[in-house]
């Protein structure tokens, strides 16, 4: 049993030498670069909040989780353990669930589910079963999660279609170009490893962690955008970025310039 916890118990092991600048840390830039989740993820919390609680407070659930991903990913390439590896795994599932329960699109639910209790009970089961199947093929985990990402990307794509707004279509090129980038540096890892190591460049995995945090954030603010302009659409929300609307880069995030729902009603 305490095998499961021992250092290199994994059978993952990613590109980044191991101890090279630490006997107690076996990838350390991978696990620096999991701290990018704790900077992040309370950003996302505090930009998200004017829109969050209009609509949903849970939604503050997904950036919560995310903490939780950086530091079982922080765990994880410290020790290279295979109880790391699961909880790594394990808590990007739980976030995934929780991003189709909160923003899956209430139109583009099948026929026979009717709400959105309904949908999420749906979602519960079909994560509780993942999560057991995790443990019979765990090198197979990681895979299935990328496919998870592809069907989100391909449902965002669907929502974009008719979307004429400039600064939503902008934010989706950029979140869509950040992710592609992303899975190409984890990929390349995974799978280029002996050609990176001639370079003597091994971060591909480390530099992953840094890209998908912000395109998460990226299409996160997107996503929740669209749901507040179909759900809410009386409190009027707009794009904008941080510090600087004018600016090329910045951090999106929504601004509702319309009044509450309660403040209507008076
Ligand atoms: C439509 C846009 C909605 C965006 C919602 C995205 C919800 C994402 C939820 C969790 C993503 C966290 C991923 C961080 C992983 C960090 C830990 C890590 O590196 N783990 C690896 C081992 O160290 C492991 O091998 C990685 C497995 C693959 C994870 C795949 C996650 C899919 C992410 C999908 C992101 C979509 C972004 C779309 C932007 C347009
Ligand atoms: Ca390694
Ligand atoms: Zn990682």
């Amino acid at each position: 049993m305490a095998g499961v916890f021992s250092y290199e118990s994994s059978e993952i092991d990613w590109c980044e030498d191991n101890y090279k600048h630490s006997g107690h840390i076996v990838e350390y830039f991978n696990t620096i670069s999991s701290f990018f989740f704790f900077i992040i993820s309370p950003i996302m919390l505090y930009l998200l909040h004017p829109y969050a609680k209009e609509r949903n407070l849970a939604i503050h659930m997904v950036w919560t989780m995310m903490i939780f991903v950086g530091l079982f990913s922080a765990y994880f390439h410290m020790t290279l353990s295979f109880v790391g590896q699961m909880l790594d795994e394990l808590s990007i599932l739980w976030v995934l669930a929780m991003v189709y329960v909160v923003w899956f699109p209430r139109r583009l639910f099948p026929s026979f589910i009717k709400d959105r209790s309904t949908f999420s009970n749906l979602v519960l089961v079909i994560t509780i079963v993942s999560t057991l199947s995790s443990f019979v093929k765990p090198t197979a985990n990681a895979y299935v999660l990328n496919c998870f990402g592809i069907h989100m990307v391909y449902m965002l794509a669907v929502e974009m279609k008719c979307c004429t707004d400039q600064k939503a279509l902008r934010l989706c090129k950029v979140s869509v170009a950040l992710w592609v980038l992303a899975v190409s540096c984890w990929i390349s890892d995974r799978f280029g490893c002996s050609f990176w190591q001639s370079l003597n460049f091994c971060y591909l995995h480390g530099i992953w962690h840094i890209l998908i945090v912000i395109a998460v954030a990226y299409g996160t603010t997107l996503i929740a955008y669209l749901d507040a302009s179909y759900e809410i659409p009386y409190s009027l929300p707009v794009l904008q970025y941080w510090p600087c609307d004018r600016w090329a880069v910045g951090i999106p995030h929504i601004v509702l310039k319309g009044t509450t729902k309660t403040q209507k009603r008076c």
